[in-house]
């Protein structure tokens, strides 16, 4: 396992997300109001397009859409897109996330929560995200009341 866990410091970095789907609104919730977000996509779902303060350019990924960029989010559902995102990443030396191969990620999302003055995350290196989330609910419950 080739990782390891750190906590990136995201203040003033551009970040761009490709793809308009529930995965990228999600991942893009992590994001709003702290730093400057482009969203490019072919289509925006609604929570998306109701979203403040982010920019939004639809059209299909192209290469040269990474120029500028600090981080970028591949989220679209077409793996061989979100796998050129991450060779034009590479390329280009942008922090790379795949939300469909564990595979073609620089970083992965865990599974987190704020805690008091703590982050708690958990992660399954790629393996079981669902169960990173289930880990993660218990984790939450376990701390509940409790005095750290
Ligand atoms: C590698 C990674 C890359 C990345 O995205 O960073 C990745 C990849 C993939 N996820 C897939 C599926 C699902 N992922 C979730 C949920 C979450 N996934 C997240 C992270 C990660 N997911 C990274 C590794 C994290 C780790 O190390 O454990 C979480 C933790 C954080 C976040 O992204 O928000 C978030 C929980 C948020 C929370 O609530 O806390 C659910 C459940 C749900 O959505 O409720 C499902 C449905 C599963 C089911 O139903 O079985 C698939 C298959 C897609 C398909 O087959 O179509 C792939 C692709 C693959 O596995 O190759
Ligand atoms: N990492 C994670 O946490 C999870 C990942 N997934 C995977 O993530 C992928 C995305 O999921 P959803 O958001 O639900 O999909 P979705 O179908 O709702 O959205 C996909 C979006 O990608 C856009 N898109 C497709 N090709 C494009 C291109 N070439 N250029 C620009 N935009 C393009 C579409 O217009 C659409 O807005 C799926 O393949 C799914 O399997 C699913 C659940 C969780």
């Amino acid at each position: 396992m080739d990782y390891l866990p750190v906590i990136l410091n995201i203040k003033g970095k551009k970040c761009l997300i490709v793809g308009g789907g529930k995965v990228a609104a999600r991942k893009i919730k992590y994001l709003l109001g702290r730093v400057e977000i482009t969203v490019i996509s072919k289509d925006f779902c609604r929570e998306i397009k109701d979203m403040n303060g982010i920019k939004l350019v639809r059209k299909a990924y192209d290469s040269s859409d990474l120029d500028g960029f600090d981080i970028v989010i591949a989220a679209t559902n077409d793996e061989r897109t979100n796998k050129q995102i991450f060779l034009d990443a590479q390329n280009k030396n942008v922090l790379v996330n795949n939300a469909t191969s564990k595979e073609y990620c620089d970083f992965l999302m865990p599974a987190f929560f704020n805690y008091k003055d703590f982050i708690v995350a958990v992660s399954s290196f790629g393996n079981s995200p669902k169960r990173a989330k289930n880990l993660k609910e218990k984790i939450k419950k376990y701390l509940e009341g409790l005095d750290v």
